[in-house]
């Protein structure tokens, strides 16, 4: 079985990332799964293919081996987009899931149902060596709930509901959430290649 490294710190995402990729024969590494802590990559770009890409390179040029990286987040209408690229230190730099759904439920706090709409995106970028870094942008279109509903997932899944559904992304098990979310849209723009690693 070949073996991918994931670049990625998330817990969430890297389960996420195990779930999807069980298929394809592909054993997940994540930067939590080694010895010696890997630094931090800091994510300067201002957008979410940027921040992929950085995150890809700087791991895979570490490594000498082929490398995914995930950058994502929530994007709200009625906040002009925010958190953005911000989501993961939205209410500070300590990435606080809890503080920062408090935040965008605090800035929501007189926004009313039919003005809730938001996103997740997920841009997944590849790097091998010596050869072009790719990057692809999966979505999942959705709203932002009056309250904070269920215990699956992580981050802000509690408080989005996707079209079509009534219930939170925390509300829905990891299956129903792996068919339907932005990461699982981006992974199938690289099945391709994911295919021929496996
Ligand atoms: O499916 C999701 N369900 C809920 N929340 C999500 C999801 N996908 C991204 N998010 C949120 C979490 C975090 O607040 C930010 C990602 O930030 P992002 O920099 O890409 O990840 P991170 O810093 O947690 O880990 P890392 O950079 O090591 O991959 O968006
Ligand atoms: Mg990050």
């Amino acid at each position: 079985m070949k073996e991918l490294i994931v670049a990625t710190k998330n817990s969430g995402k890297a389960a996420e990332f195990r779930e999807m990729f069980s298929k394809y024969t592909i054993e997940v590494k994540s930067l939590l799964d080694f010895d010696d802590p890997v630094n931090d990559i800091e994510e300067t770009g201002t957008s979410f293919e940027e921040n992929a890409a950085i995150k890809s390179e700087a791991i895979c040029s570490k490594f000498n081996v082929p490398v995914l990286a995930d950058d994502s987040g929530l994007v709200i209408d009625a906040l002009n987009g925010e958190p953005g690229v911000y989501s993961a230190r939205y209410a500070g730099e300590e990435k606080d899931d809890q503080k920062n759904i408090e935040k965008v439920m605090a800035k929501l706090k007189d926004v009313p149902e039919n003005d809730r709409t938001a996103r997740f995106i997920c841009a997944i970028a590849v790097s091998r060596p010596d050869k072009e870094t790719f990057i692809k942008v999966g979505k999942c279109e959705g709203s932002i709930a009056l309250e904070e509903r269920g215990n699956h997932g992580f981050g802000y899944d509690p408080i989005f509901i996707p079209n079509g559904s009534n219930r939170t992304l925390a509300e829905h098990t990891p299956e129903e959430k792996n068919s339907i979310s932005h990461r699982k849209n981006a992974i199938l723009q690289v099945e391709g290649w994911l295919k021929a690693q496996s």
